[in-house]
């Protein structure tokens, strides 16, 4: 039997005895429930509660049990005896150092230890009978060695071992190695090794529609992003491929393990496009966090709104400007006080008719817009003052010369013609209570439109803007992202006028095994479950969540002031991480997005960290992406891409419109033929739909993008169609195409059309460097261009 074969065995009797002890969990869990379910016979309410607990508890465990069952065993460390007592600034025991006499001296002066700890690290902590930790949550402080030892600060670290497994088999273990030159014995014999690496294995897997966690391989400098301490402000910036949205599903998954009270339903996670939502969603219940965090594309962060349009980009530039914020408080003010109300209003009082004419109804509008609470709020103030101003004309008031009378008559009077129908219709339509919807869609009034943008916006900008809010319906279709943010905007200026009180909901945010003990205990199962339900919903409610106790944005560089504010309104009182690379913005303007971030995140202080290493891009790919990015971004650091494959981007041309077609599906098949996973094709948002339809019936691999949606997303292998036309979309084209070129994870194809100017070795103009003409472009294949 071989080195691999016995560390292999090994590895599969501790499995065994892992899933000896889970088997007696589930049976426990099994006997609690079906043992609570007898209690429940007596019926007595008190009984009942018991048995809500104790159900609800085993049920929990068991679902978690069943859950975590699979391949949750992953890792190993081996330790030297430590030092007591020292713990990183996380509480971590990262830094704690081998104790002084950990390692001694052979006779020939060689560095010899004993191992005097062997942790086992998976999904879910699991202990013996006798309380002996037979596997560490990954989340643990004990955990966290396993991810941040490098050689260079090896702590008490001898060998790391990641753990291949399926079902209940151990497939495979590869180590590496912390202190290399030091012989290390357990157990009386020599640490064997085993393997070349876990990172490139893990690296090279074929790439499907779902995002997979990282938990096994995250490298040292992501763990100290995933547990940084939350109270501050986590700003995390990494080029292409770095994993920063992988840090950031794995540093909610880690928030909520260090304190489940209070981050529990209580995390959202602010994600560019739906098609990031659905590539990442799986992530966090693949680290049994389903359901606790709430993972939400710009567009759907309104409830009840869920943008299905995309704006283009010079309007998009109009739409996301903080100028839109003054525009907006004149419109949401404007689309009440342009109201048809009548021109008078009468009311007869003291057997007389009172009336307000035109000029006086004018004089009270002034006086209730000059209030400054959100406009459909103003509502209460606007029946006050129009029935001061009737009462006024009445004359009333002379006729009392003591002024208790006076008083107690004037409260007759408004509680009298208040409570009218006549008075109530008028009020409704002097100060209407108008929806976002309604305010935005106004905005396609070019002419109303035109009053409110006075000396905000240009006429042409003006005349962009509403033409664009006309392909919005009243029912809210036709809603791009930058729209959404309008509303949230809107929603915020207008306020929500009071109603009738929803039922009480439970506690919310609990974790339920933790609130058994606490208020949440007296709810009873059933009420759990549909909250639970009820949290998950996306449905059209009133009450919307704004209190999240942490607030996650991804592709940060990308949110427009406009949207910056829509996100800061839902952390207020949040602690935040906040992930993204100036490099792969599409917004053009920057110092307008940061300072709006900045009043988003309010004072709290930042801490920094970069993400260095590219773990998608094999080299040979990252250099092409490299020579676009200094063009983009002059200055800007590429990230170091760690893995190679041999196989150089290939450079195919369509020298005519007409023959691009068949060249975007014959360049699609090649790939297809090339991976055995996913192909993405990524063209201008422009010609997305024609793309879709030259692509149509293609194997389910293959998904055709535009150039914005390919955001934080990744194929094994990716087209890049006709990358002039990407650049030409919008001032922060090259930025775009170069989001485009980091996508893939094994092979690139660039195919030009006819406006690309590829030279002799087919590679676009988009893609040269910027220097002499006839310099290769970085990375090209050598030799006659693929043409086809
Ligand atoms: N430590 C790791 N071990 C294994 N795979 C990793 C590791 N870190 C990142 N990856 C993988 O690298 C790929 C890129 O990660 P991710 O999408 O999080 O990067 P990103 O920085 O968000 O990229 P972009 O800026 O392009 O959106 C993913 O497939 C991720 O699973």
């Amino acid at each position: 039997m071989d080195v691999r074969d016995r560390e292999i065995r090994d590895e599969q009797r501790h499995l065994d005895v892992v899933y000896g002890r889970l088997t007696e969990k589930i049976h426990e869990a099994e006997y609690l429930m079906a043992d609570a379910a007898r209690r429940g016979q007596v019926g007595t309410p008190g009984a009942l509660a018991e048995r809500d607990a104790q159900v609800f508890q085993a049920g929990l465990h068991l679902s978690r049990l069943n859950r975590e069952f699979e391949d949750f065993l992953f890792g190993r460390i081996d330790l030297l005896a430590g030092k007591d007592g020292e713990r990183g600034p996380d509480g971590a025991s990262t830094s704690v150092e081998p104790a002084d006499d950990a390692v001694t001296e052979d006779a020939d002066g060689g560095q010899v230890a004993e191992i005097a700890e062997t942790l086992h690290i998976g999904r879910l902590g699991v202990l013996d009978a006798e309380y002996v930790p037979l596997v560490i949550d990954w989340r643990a402080p004990a955990a966290a060695p396993f991810y941040r030892a490098t050689p260079l600060r090896p702590g008490r670290v001898v060998r790391r071992r990641v753990i291949r497994s399926r079902g209940r088999r151990v497939l495979g273990v590869e180590d590496d190695l912390l202190r290399p030159g030091l012989r290390a014995l357990l157990d009386g014999r020599e640490l064997p090794v085993v393997g070349d690496g876990a990172l490139l294995a893990a690296l090279g897997r074929e790439r499907g529609h779902r995002m997979t966690d990282i938990v096994a391989s995250i490298q040292a400098e992501q763990d100290e992003v995933i547990r940084a301490p939350a109270g501050k402000v986590t700003e995390v910036t990494g080029g292409p491929g770095t994993g920063k949205t992988a840090v950031a599903l794995h540093r909610a998954a880690y928030l909520l393990y260090q304190d489940r009270r209070r981050y529990a339903g209580g995390i959202l996670v602010v994600s560019p496009t739906p098609l990031l939502v659905s590539y990442t969603e799986g992530v966090l219940p693949s680290l049994g966090e389903e359901g606790q965090v709430v993972i939400r594309a710009l567009g759907s962060l309104v409830d009840g709104f869920e943008a299905d349009a995309y704006d283009e980009q010079r309007v998009a530039a109009i739409k996301g400007s903080a100028v839109m914020a003054r525009l907006l408080a004149r419109v949401a003010r404007g689309v009440t006080e342009d109201a048809e109300a009548p021109r008078t209003l009468r009311v007869v009082a003291f057997g007389r008719r009172v009336e307000l004419d035109a000029d006086e109804l004018a004089r009270v509008r002034r006086q209730v817009a000059g209030g400054s609470a959100p406009v459909n709020l103003l509502r209460p103030r606007a029946r006050r003052l129009l029935l001061e101003a009737l009462w006024h004309r009445s004359g009333a008031a002379a006729r009392y010369q003591d002024p208790e009378l006076a008083a107690e008559a004037r409260d007759a009077f408004f509680e009298d013609i208040g409570e009218e129908d006549v008075f109530q219709e008028f009020l409704a339509a002097f100060w209407p209570e108008r929806t976002p919807l309604q305010a935005l869609l106004a905005m396609a009034d070019e002419q109303r439109l035109a009053r409110w943008a006075r000396r905000l916006l240009r006429p042409r900008e003006v005349r962009q803007l509403a033409r664009s809010l006309r392909r919005v319906t009243p029912d809210g279709r036709g809603l791009s992202a930058h729209d959404v943010a309008l509303l949230d905007e809107l929603r915020a200026l207008l306020g929500t006028p009071p109603r009738p009180a929803p039922a009480r909901r439970g506690s919310g945010g609990l974790d339920e095994l933790d609130a058994l003990g606490g208020v949440a205990e007296l709810t009873t199962y059933a009420e759990r479950l549909e909250r639970r339900a009820d949290r998950g919903e996306r449905s059209q409610r009133d009450e919307e969540r704004f209190d999240y106790t942490h607030v996650i944005v991804d592709e940060a560089q990308d949110l427009t002031p406009m949207q910056w504010r829509m996100v800061g309104r839902r952390g207020r009182q949040a602690s935040w991480t906040v992930v993204g690379d100036p490099a792969q913005s599409s917004w053009t303007a920057p110092d307008e997005a940061a300072a709006e971030q900045r009043a988003a995140l309010g004072g709290r202080s930042r801490r920094r960290f970069e993400l260095t290493v590219n773990y998608r891009n094999p080299a040979e790919i990252a250099r092409v992406a490299d020579g676009v990015l200094a063009r983009a971004m002059p200055g800007a650091r590429p990230p170091r891409a760690v893995r190679s494959t041999g196989v150089l981007p290939r450079y195919a041309v369509a020298a005519g419109a007409d023959e691009l077609p068949d060249a975007v599906r014959a360049e699609a098949e090649r790939l297809l033929g090339e991976v055995t996973g996913t192909v993405g094709v990524v063209v201008a948002m422009g010609l997305r739909a024609t793309a879709r339809s030259w692509l149509a019936g293609a194997d389910d691999r293959l998904v055709v993008l535009g150039s914005l949606e390919a955001k934080g997303l990744e194929y094994d292998a990716t087209l890049v169609v006709a990358p002039a036309g990407i650049v030409a979309e919008s001032p922060a084209g090259a930025r775009v195409l170069y989001v485009a070129l980091t996508r893939s994870t094994q092979r690139l194809t660039v195919l030009s059309g006819p406006e690309d100017r590829p030279d002799a070795a087919g590679v676009p103009e988009a893609l040269r460097p910027a220097g002499p003409a006839g310099e290769p472009a970085p990375g090209a294949a050598p030799g006659p261009a693929a043409r086809r």
